[in-house]
């Protein structure tokens, strides 16, 4: 007797509740997760002293944009690459906080690619904002510094 093996795709509604269910707990609405997400960057804030670092330096470069009258343009392009910045530093915080979940206090050849690479990502984008924030801020501060002299 030959057993029938079923080929069929499973139906979305059995999709959708096995999508999460290794999850302890999922946000029941929008204003739940925002919450959270909030819990997590102040998490960031709280523990990470280069997130705090970087928030501060983030809003000397905005501030500066405005007092030299950048262009809408130039700001939004500074702010974006702070965003990333502060994005990766809470992305980073995230992947430390696996790995010291799967590996606890031991030291595994795995764990320290993964956070040195986390680690690497923010460098790399704070230093394009460095470089951007270079372009686009230090030539209207020298006009400013020469006419000042
Ligand atoms: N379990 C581990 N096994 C191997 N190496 C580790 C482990 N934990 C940390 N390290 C090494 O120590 C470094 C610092 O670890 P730490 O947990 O303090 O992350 P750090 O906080 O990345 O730094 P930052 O927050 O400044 O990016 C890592 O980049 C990694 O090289």
């Amino acid at each position: 007797m030959s057993q029938e093996i079923s080929t069929s795709q499973p139906n979305r509604p059995e999709i959708a509740s096995r999508k999460r269910e290794f999850s302890w707990r999922v946000a029941a609405n929008l204003l739940i997760s925002f919450k959270y997400a909030w819990n997590g960057i102040s998490y960031t804030f709280v523990t990470q002293r280069n997130f705090r670092i970087h928030l501060l330096i983030g809003a000397l470069a905005i501030s500066l944009g405005i007092l030299l009258h950048l262009q809408p343009i130039e700001l939004a392009v500074i702010s974006i690459t702070i965003g990333l910045v502060l994005a990766l530093e809470v992305l980073n915080t995230a992947i430390e906080s696996v790995v010291d979940l799967t590996v606890k206090q031991t030291y595994h050849e795995l764990a320290k690619i993964a956070k040195d690479c986390a680690a690497g990502a923010v460098l790399v984008t704070a230093l394009a904002a460095v470089f951007v924030a270079g372009i686009l801020l230090l030539p209207p501060l020298l006009v400013l510094l020469r006419a000042a002299l």
